[in-house]
């Protein structure tokens, strides 16, 4: 099983979460229908990314929309990666992605450890943990195919987390994001190829698609890059499902032909969890 197909669902957020629903498991049951075998959704996919609809359409572990994920999972016999939702625990709300295997058991929660906390002259200003806690751990996951390391967006900023991945066996690292007008063409394709081939992983960044409805303008050109650096699937801003083999082989071969990871000097500098 050295090959799998992903699907990446670049899905259309509104303010109804019923809606949301709804499409998610529509693109999820379509991505099925092509044979994904993992299948992504994008950050934030339940509710728009805003501070106020965060708190106010919170839920609790379990809830409805992870059940709703891992009743999905079982029945179609796929991964979800489930992009990330508001998660209300006890007085304090998480950005978090719950990912299920194909029994639909949870296997990853990942709770976003960087906060979107900016202020971009004239152009866009986000405070997001004025509302939301600090994830505290670094996730990766185990699957039938390989360990899957998962951030969510802004993460995706510190390649010292990304490095740690790798470094716990990831092999793909799995993103759901949503940069936005202003960040999205100034750094998004180029963070996601340098961090799949600094650290020589299949990099898949997941975004929702760009609704001008809404007050945060997603990005969208959710993105597939494998080790080599080469876009292997990508689409641009509207609604649409990005699909993409992993090739396991080929991670091995470029990890062999160019060992980056092997030639740290990890004898002059170290990168440790604390
Ligand atoms: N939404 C985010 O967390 C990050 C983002 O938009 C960016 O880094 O740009």
């Amino acid at each position: 099983m050295n090959k799998f197909k992903v699907a990446i669902c670049q899905m259309l957020v509104t303010d109804n979460k019923e809606e949301n629903l709804s499409k998610a498991e529509e693109m999820i049951r379509e991505a099925k229908r092509e044979a994904a075998e993992v299948i992504i959704l994008p950050e934030i996919f339940n509710c728009p990314y805003n501070n106020e609809y965060m708190v106010e359409m919170a839920e609790d572990y379990p809830g409805k929309t992870t059940d709703m994920l891992s009743s999905l999972a079982r029945e179609l016999q796929v991964y979800i990666i489930g992009g990330s939702i508001p998660e209300k625990a006890g007085d304090k709300v998480y950005n978090t992605s719950f990912t299920f295997n194909k029994n639909g058991e949870l296997i990853g929660t990942h709770r976003k450890m960087h906060l979107f906390d900016i202020d971009i002259e004239g152009k866009i200003t986000f405070k997001e943990s004025d509302i939301v806690g600090y994830g505290e751990e670094v996730t990766v996951v185990e699957t039938e195919y390989c360990k899957i390391g998962v951030a969510i967006c802004y993460d995706m900023r510190f390649p010292e987390l990304m490095r740690l991945l790798a470094l716990k066996g990831a092999e793909v690292i799995v993103v759901p994001a949503a940069f936005n007008t202003t960040t999205g063409p100034a750094h998004w394709h180029e963070t996601i190829k340098v961090r799949a081939v600094d650290n020589q992983v299949y990099f898949v960044a997941a975004s929702p698609a760009r609704n001008m409805a809404s007050t945060y303008h997603a990005y969208g050109y959710s993105t597939i890059i494998n080790p080599w650096g080469d876009v292997v699937a990508s689409t641009k801003e509207t609604e649409a499902i990005v699909y993409g083999e992993i090739d396991l082989d080929y991670v091995k071969k470029v990890r062999q032909e160019l060992p980056l990871l092997k030639h740290r000097r990890t004898d002059l500098y170290t990168l440790e969890e604390l």
